[in-house]
């Protein structure tokens, strides 16, 4: 596996992060489907797509990006953990966990992510919510010091639009993001047009007309398309057509 994992981070390379990107954060939409597009097997189910190549890939984008983006709903269904688990990686991505209404329990229980950065095997978290949320109030004051307790932030922001996102991103010293999911996060990303690169693994299997689909509401162009094969998945790096391409 150790040669054909070899050849496939080198047909990425040109897709990693570097000086070329359309802002100061680089911006990396990357994420598992099936076939038929699916990014999990049915609602508020985490459903393993990537094969072991495609999974170590994934975790080699980790090591290579200052952060990693998931939507509430992916915190709650998987509760990730989002560090880096590719062989002698010395640092993880800075978890970014979108969550608009600061819905998630996070003293609610263990989870992952702050065990993680409680244990020093992932960087605590920056939630990003609205600043019409009163910290001061229950349940927020709590869920804001079980992240503060591990070394995490909440940041609040006037809207969740991805400039203001990225911008925020960009103050607290973030210069590369690998977006994960879920599947409203790489909708509106990808319709938003704000990668600098998409990476996708294709599995191969079908979850079928229940599963959770991941698609913008309008269609989206692809450029400098490379595709790559790697076990039983298929790898698609391409770029996004801007509006003035
Ligand atoms: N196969 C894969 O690679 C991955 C699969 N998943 C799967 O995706 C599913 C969850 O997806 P969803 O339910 O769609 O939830 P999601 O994880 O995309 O979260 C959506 C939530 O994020 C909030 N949000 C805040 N700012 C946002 C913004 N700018 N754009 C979009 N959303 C924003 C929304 O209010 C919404 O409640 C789970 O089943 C999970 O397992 C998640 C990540 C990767
Ligand atoms: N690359 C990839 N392949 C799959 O098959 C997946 N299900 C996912 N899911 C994403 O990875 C997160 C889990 O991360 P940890 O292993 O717990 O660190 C999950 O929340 C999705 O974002 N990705």
């Amino acid at each position: 596996m150790d040669a054909e994992i070899d050849s496939l981070l080198e047909d990425i390379s040109a897709y990693l992060p570097s000086d070329q990107r359309k802002r100061k954060v680089y911006v990396t939409i990357t994420y598992a489907q099936s076939i038929d597009g699916r990014v999990a097997g049915r609602r508020g189910e985490r459903t393993k797509i990537s094969g072991p190549a495609s999974s170590k890939m994934t975790h080699f984008l980790r090591a290579k990006h200052d952060a990693i983006l998931v939507g509430n709903n992916t915190l709650v269904i998987d509760d990730p953990g989002l560090n880096c688990r590719y062989p002698g990686c010395k640092s993880s991505p800075t978890p970014i966990l979108l969550d608009s209404l600061f819905s998630w329990g996070a003293s609610e229980k263990e989870w992952n992510i702050l065990k993680n950065a409680r244990l020093g095997v992932g960087q605590p978290p920056y939630l990003f919510t609205l600043n019409t949320v009163n910290l001061e109030l229950e349940p927020f004051k709590q869920r804001k010091t079980a992240i503060e307790e591990v070394g995490g932030k909440v940041l609040q922001l006037p809207d969740m639009k991805w400039p203001t996102i990225l911008s925020a991103l960009e103050d607290n010293g973030i210069e590369s993001l690998m977006i994960e999911g879920g599947a409203t996060v790489i909708g509106s990303s990808l319709e938003a047009n704000i990668s600098d690169a998409i990476i996708v693994t294709i599995g191969s299997n079908y979850l079928g007309i229940s599963g959770v689909e991941a698609a913008p509401t309008a269609k989206v162009a692809l450029k400098n398309v490379k595709w790559a094969s790697i076990g039983d998945d298929c790898i698609l790096c391409a770029r996004q057509v801007a509006a003035e391409d």
